[in-house]
């Protein structure tokens, strides 16, 4: 099949390389031509394990192209897909400027039938809104709206494209489902067929339930480390009954990312204005920003009445998430202001995202290494679950120390490991490790250079 997809994002250009890996003839468009150089360059825009050799071999066999130019990219295409942002308004209401102006620009040059599909997450009501803006551009020409939600994960996404465990088909004729089902067929991939609204709500669905997920099980989290119990062995005995399903009941600091915490609210304001207003999901948005506090105020409690003011603190994992250098709704740019503006010198190290975050965090030392991070740090706050991050040297990681203190928000370490190591160790809804004969006054831990000295 000819396909033409615009907006070379994360969806975008994950769809086109995958697409294409299974035989499709796709040609991508961008209205940003630095974006598109790069593309053509065989140089990915954004870090994503396997994107390059996707993007290389299938430029080489001229399955993939990259264009400016969307009248051209059209003209032949069985299918246009539209991918670009929807980024939320102030009231936490999608923004729907760039899919307008896209389905304008697709209404002005079709001269031939189309069927337009919609990958990007637009609110319920926003094919049949596409349909008409192409329609006021195009006249009689014939073509089809239908929804297509994408449901690939940053840092997994080739991996979850090409074994899809299943794709809606938003459609309102046969001929649009026979060619949604073509684009399909080589996926091997359960479809569910509905109309176009059903397919919509789907994606909002979908992410706010996993939103949810993580914020019942971060509520959990809390409740345990009152009453001393486990929160990741709570999750496995939750996880191994099918009917709750092991993933997302990962206890942290919180989801961020370029679509959980947009889509939560963009569902909000949906349901609002559709004359219902939903009760749970307003919760799970509080109990995320929640979570990002509570870490702070444990980071806060290690060091008992001298406070964070002045300490060295290195913070590991800028990223939402491994994998991926995206920093939108970081939660290391929730978490980190917060300590900075409680005194706290921060020096922080990524893997990969350090580039993407230095706009994002003016204010803070970057350093090219973990060791660097730590060398003399007063505490070490873990923020992301890089690899690198769950393999370190944990003897290494106390020696660069002044005061053995990690934070942990990402339950990377066995409690009971740290203790034998001599760490005082906090991390989400688990045993607290506290350093013996340091306590006072509730304080668990003074993580000054003269305590350590009167430890070693
Ligand atoms: N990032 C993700 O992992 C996922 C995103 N989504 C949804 O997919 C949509 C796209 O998300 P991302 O790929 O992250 O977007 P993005 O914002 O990273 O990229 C959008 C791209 O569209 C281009 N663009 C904007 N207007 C254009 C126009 N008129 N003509 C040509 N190109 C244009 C921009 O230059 C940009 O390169 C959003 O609705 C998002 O919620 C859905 C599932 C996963
Ligand atoms: O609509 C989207 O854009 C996508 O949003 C999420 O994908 P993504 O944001 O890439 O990443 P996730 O793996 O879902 O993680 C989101 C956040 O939740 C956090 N998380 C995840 C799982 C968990 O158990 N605990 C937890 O805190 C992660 O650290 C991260 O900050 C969904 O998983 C995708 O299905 C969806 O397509």
């Amino acid at each position: 099949m000819n396909i033409c997809i615009v907006g070379t994002g994360y969806v975008g250009l994950v769809s086109g390389v995958c697409f294409s890996e299974v035989g499709h003839n796709v040609t991508c468009v961008d209205q940003d031509d630095k974006k598109i150089a790069q593309l053509i360059a065989g140089r990915s825009p954004i870090y994503e394990p396997g994107i390059e050799e996707l993007l290389v071999r299938n430029q080489n066999n001229e399955r993939l192209r990259f264009t400016t130019n969307l009248e051209g990219a059209m003209e032949k295409a069985d299918i246009v897909i539209i991918a670009v942002g929807t980024p939320a308004e102030s009231d936490g209401s999608a923004n729907l400027s760039f899919i307008e102006s896209v389905a304008r620009e697709i209404g002005h040059h079709l001269t031939s039938y189309k069927l337009v599909v919609t990958k990007s997450t637009v609110p319920v009501g926003t094919g049949q809104k596409i349909k008409s803006w192409i329609q006021e551009q195009c006249g009689k020409m014939a073509f089809d709206v239908a929804s297509n939600p994408e449901f690939l994960r940053e840092g997994s996404a080739i991996y979850d494209t090409m074994h899809m465990e299943r794709a809606v088909l938003g459609v309102e004729s046969e001929k649009a489902k026979e060619l949604l089902i073509e684009l399909h067929q080589p996926f091997d991939t359960r479809l569910v067929i509905t109309d176009l609204a059903t397919a919509e709500m789907s994606k909002y669905a979908a992410n706010a339930f996993l939103a949810t997920k993580i914020s019942f099980i971060n509520e959990v989290a809390n409740v345990c480390e009152q009453l001393d119990a486990d929160v990741t062995k709570v999750a496995e005995v939750m996880g191994l009954d099918p009917r709750i399903g092991s993933a997302f009941l990962g206890a942290g600091i919180g989801y961020g990312g370029s679509c959980f915490p947009k889509d939560t609210q963009a569902f909000i304001q949906m349901g609002q204005s559709a004359g219902y207003a939903l009760k749970i999901v307003p919760e799970v948005e509080k109990v995320n920003f929640e979570q990002r506090k509570r870490l702070v105020m444990k980071a806060k409690q290690a060091f008992g009445l001298e406070g964070l003011r002045g300490k060295r603190i290195a913070v590991l994992g800028l990223a939402f998430k491994p994998n991926t250098d995206d920093m939108r709704a970081a939660p290391a740019r929730d978490i980190i202001p917060m300590l900075t503006s409680l005194g706290a010198d921060v020096r922080a190290y990524d893997p990969i995202a350090m580039q993407a975050a230095i706009s994002y965090l003016p204010h803070i030392t970057f350093a090219s290494s973990w060791q660097e991070a730590t060398r003399d740090a007063d505490a070490v706050i873990i923020l992301t679950d890089w690899n690198e991050f769950k393999e370190l040297n944990l003897q290494e990681l106390k020696n660069q120390l002044a005061s053995p203190i990690v934070i942990d928000g990402r339950n990377l370490f066995e409690p009971q490991l740290m203790k034998s190591h001599g760490f005082y160790y906090d991390s989400v809804g688990r045993i607290k490790i506290e350093i013996e004969g340091e306590s006072y006054e509730g304080t668990s831990y003074r993580g000054s250079r003269l305590h350590r000295q009167k430890l070693s």
